[in-house]
């Protein structure tokens, strides 16, 4: 099978030094995960949504790509706006991956309801990330797949047009996405589907809940009140007017700037309520030295001047690692990040890039198993390597604020989320970013 991604051209970027506190006010891009559980939503309703302000990005380009060829009608109205309108899911069709954990997890089960194969392959690294749980729970409900040795990618789902459904039983603790995987399409599964998880903790808690309330909130019967087990019954899911909030982990760089600068830095448009996690960023925020506030204006954070070691369970927020793991090497004390063993499985094998690339800066780092142990020491600048990972890229650009001279050999991997992080970070060190 054929891989068609195009190859991306690396861009390599020196990461600019803060010589003043930044103090800046934002609007970022809209969330990923809101946006992909919002397209694949959408795409097995009955009727027509829009999605306000969503990301538009590489993971959420690719969704709307392979939900296109399978059918549906995706129009980018403007930046600010899209219209998705369902129409009857056919292969053959291809979707290509990149190297997106939502669109590899979130559209097989939805290709399952399509008439015709649909074929799936993605970047070279796509090809190592955790699949096979997925694979088999949707084989037990009555897709047939093919896939490659390992059960990954590439791979093939010889949809027939419907889905069995029923209980599947999963170990998801490499990943909460198989998870929000199976629910988010069951709905149109015949018997719908309970999920039953059995194994060691299932990571990114916060994403299943916003799983969950999305579901709700398109009409379906779910019930989570079972630790870990998810039922969703058989309906229809109905159009919807999704809004979309800023993406809260690719806020967490900026309100980094905040702390490493003694800076102050808003984000704005947060809604009162969040589907995203952002009392526990608060909280870990706070417990590294800064200032948090939600006022009408948006969400603040203030540096004081200081930056104090972290000990802390990331399971539940494990996509914040890289910066806090960057936070954690510019503080006054010895950091453990903990409870993230699934993260070898993310864009890259997150512990070894962190421990290997703030080592060769002269912190003091241990990997273990789950975590890191970070030991504080003054820094030099050097090449910092993204390993194709965008929060990789974006903890090099918190250090630099801080350390001169960190080059990143590519930074065009932060298109992944956010396309334009390299000029949005210039703009705020330089002291501009008021709107
Ligand atoms: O469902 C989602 O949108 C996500 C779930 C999490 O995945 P894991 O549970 O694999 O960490 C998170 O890290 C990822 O960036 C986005
Ligand atoms: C783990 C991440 O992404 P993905 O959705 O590709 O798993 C991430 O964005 O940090």
């Amino acid at each position: 099978m054929a891989n068609l991604t195009v190859t991306r051209l690396r861009e390599p970027w020196t990461a600019p030094t803060a010589t003043e506190p930044v103090d800046a006010t934002l609007r970022l891009p809209g969330s990923k995960s809101l946006t992909a559980r919002a397209l694949v939503l959408s795409a097995v309703a009955d009727g027509p949504s829009t999605l306000r302000r969503p990301l538009r990005a590489r993971d959420t380009e690719l969704m709307a790509g392979g939900l296109r060829a399978m059918g549906a009608h995706v129009s980018i109205v403007d930046d600010e706006r899209w219209l998705l309108r369902p129409r009857p899911l056919q292969g053959p069709a291809h979707v290509d991956v990149g190297l997106s954990g939502t669109v590899m997890r979130f559209v097989p089960p939805v290709a399952g309801l399509a008439e015709g194969p649909v074929t799936f392959d993605g970047d070279p690294q796509a090809r190592t990330r955790p699949l096979g749980p997925l694979l088999g729970a949707l084989r037990s409900i009555g897709v047939r797949i093919d896939a490659a040795p390992g059960d990954g990618l590439p791979l093939t789902v010889r949809g027939t047009g419907r889905v069995t459904g029923g209980e599947v039983v999963i170990d998801a603790s490499a990943s909460s996405q198989f998870v929000s995987g199976l629910l988010l399409g069951a709905a149109r599964f015949t018997r719908g589907i309970v999920v039953r998880h059995e194994g060691p903790p299932v990571p990114s808690a916060p994403h299943l809940r916003m799983t969950v309330r999305m579901l709700r909130a398109a009409g379906a019967a779910v019930d989570d009140s079972v630790p870990d087990v998810w039922t969703v019954e058989p309906g229809r899911l109905s159009g919807h007017a999704w809004h979309i909030e800023p993406d809260l982990s690719g806020a967490v760089p900026f309100f980094a700037a905040a702390l490493v600068t003694g800076g102050s830095v808003t984000l704005l448009g947060w809604p009162r309520s969040s589907l995203q996690p952002v009392d526990t960023l608060r909280t870990l925020l706070q417990r590294m030295g800064g200032e948090v506030t939600l006022g009408t204006d948006g969400l603040t954070v203030r540096g004081t001047g200081v930056i104090h070691g972290l000990d802390a369970d990331l399971s539940e927020v494990s996509e914040f690692t890289p910066v806090l793991a960057a936070l954690a090497a510019l503080a006054d004390a010895p950091s453990r990040l903990h409870g993230v063993a699934h993260i070898r499985g993310h864009e890259t094998d997150r512990l070894a890039a962190l421990a290997r690339e703030l080592d060769a800066l002269g912190a003091d780092v241990t990997e273990s198993a789950d975590g890191l142990e970070i030991r504080p020491r003054p820094l030099r600048g050097g090449t910092f390597e993204t390993y194709a990972d965008h929060r990789m890229a974006h903890a090099a650009a918190v250090l630099g604020l801080a350390v001169p001279g960190i080059r990143l050999d590519d930074v065009s991997c932060t298109s992944k989320t956010m396309p334009e992080f390299p000029a949005l970070w210039s703009t705020m060190v330089a002291g501009g970013g008021h709107r």
